[in-house]
């Protein structure tokens, strides 16, 4: 099937701009510089960043929570300021913070949640989304005798109360030990197969890489990528080779120091290229005339934190 331009954004922000005032004499603080962002229904989108980038700025605008200086949010059609009693339920965010209210339970957290938000008794699913969050056997303690890995958790439970069409994610795995983290995505990804979109903020990489299809970076309030995550690791201009030597060898041989090898073990050489410049063969060739065994070789491709590093240097 086509896309056409007709379908509408789960996210579309358009030339937003935040200029903090600051008190007293220091200058204002200008935290997004007029940025654009579209982000397709159901979607698993990245938002990145070093931090102070502003990727919170943005999601507490997007949440209604800060007030935007100039520009255009809306979410599933609906514009955050004009229609923000419809912008806001089709959103449920995730906070960093874990702010909760240490005299709640689970259980209470949720149904008060549910009450704010006017779902219906018979349309619940407290006791469902607890258990996909492993909360069932804590629905009834109070929520201060709960470890930071399980009020991370329940913030995502109410987060989901509504049933949002858009989920955003502020850092959900900050603190949240590797098992309960995992269970955590397979959740997330259960519902957004089921078409919920989900727009993460993380500063794991590896899982961004892992589970977003579309990633943006934001640096210095710009957004300076914005692009289907292979097609971001694609552009990366950069590859290693390791050369593994069947013989031991004191120094990077004479041919290959204008390829800037290492020598990282006497009988392994790591070489980074741009596979646009240097062609592997001309690698091959100077290893040849070095006289070097060569018995085998691996390649690796960039990721993430690589793309992430050259897109956010230049700032
Ligand atoms: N209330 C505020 N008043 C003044 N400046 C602020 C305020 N909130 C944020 N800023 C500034 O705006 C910029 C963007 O901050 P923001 O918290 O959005 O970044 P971030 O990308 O979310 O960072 P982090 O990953 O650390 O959460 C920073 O320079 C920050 O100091």
């Amino acid at each position: 099937m086509t896309e056409t331009a007709s379908i509408t954004p789960a996210l579309l922000v358009h030339n937003l701009t935040k200029i903090y005032k600051v008190k007293g004499s220091a200058p204002d603080k200008t935290a997004l510089k007029g940025i654009n962002l579209e982000v397709k229904p159901g979607s698993f989108f990245g938002l990145l960043g070093p931090n102070g980038a502003g990727k919170s700025t943005l999601i507490n605008i997007i949440a209604g929570l800060v007030n935007k200086t100039s520009g255009e949010v809306s979410i599933c059609g609906f514009d955050t300021v004009k229609d923000m009693r419809a912008a806001r339920s089709a959103v449920g965010v995730v906070p960093q913070e874990l702010n909760l209210d240490a005299f709640f339970t689970p259980r209470e957290v949720m149904e008060f949640q549910a009450g704010l938000y006017g779902v219906p008794t018979s349309a619940r699913r407290t006791d469902e989304i607890l258990a996909a969050m492993g909360l069932s056997d804590k629905a009834d303690v109070y929520a201060r005798t709960l470890s930071g890995g399980m009020r991370r958790r329940l913030l995502v439970a109410k987060a989901m109360v509504h049933r949002p069409e858009v989920l955003i994610l502020d850092e959900p795995t900050a603190g949240v030990d590797i098992e309960l983290r995992q269970q955590l995505w397979s959740y997330v990804k259960k519902l957004n197969d089921e078409g919920t979109t989900i727009i993460l903020t993380t500063h794991y990489l590896e899982e961004a890489e892992e589970l977003c299809d579309t990633i943006a970076i934001i640096n210095h309030g710009e957004v300076v990528a914005c692009e289907p995550t292979e097609s971001l690791l694609s552009k990366l201009d950069m590859k290693n080779v390791c050369l593994l030597l069947g013989h031991d060898i004191t120094e990077v041989p004479e041919n290959l120091k204008q390829f800037n090898a290492t020598l990282t073990h006497g009988r392994r050489l790591n070489i980074s290229y741009s596979p646009s410049k240097t062609e592997m063969a001309k690698i091959l060739k100077a290893a040849a005339d070095d006289g070097l065994n060569i018995i085998d070789l691996t390649t690796e491709e960039p990721d993430l934190e690589d793309a992430f590093l050259q897109m956010t240097s230049a700032g």
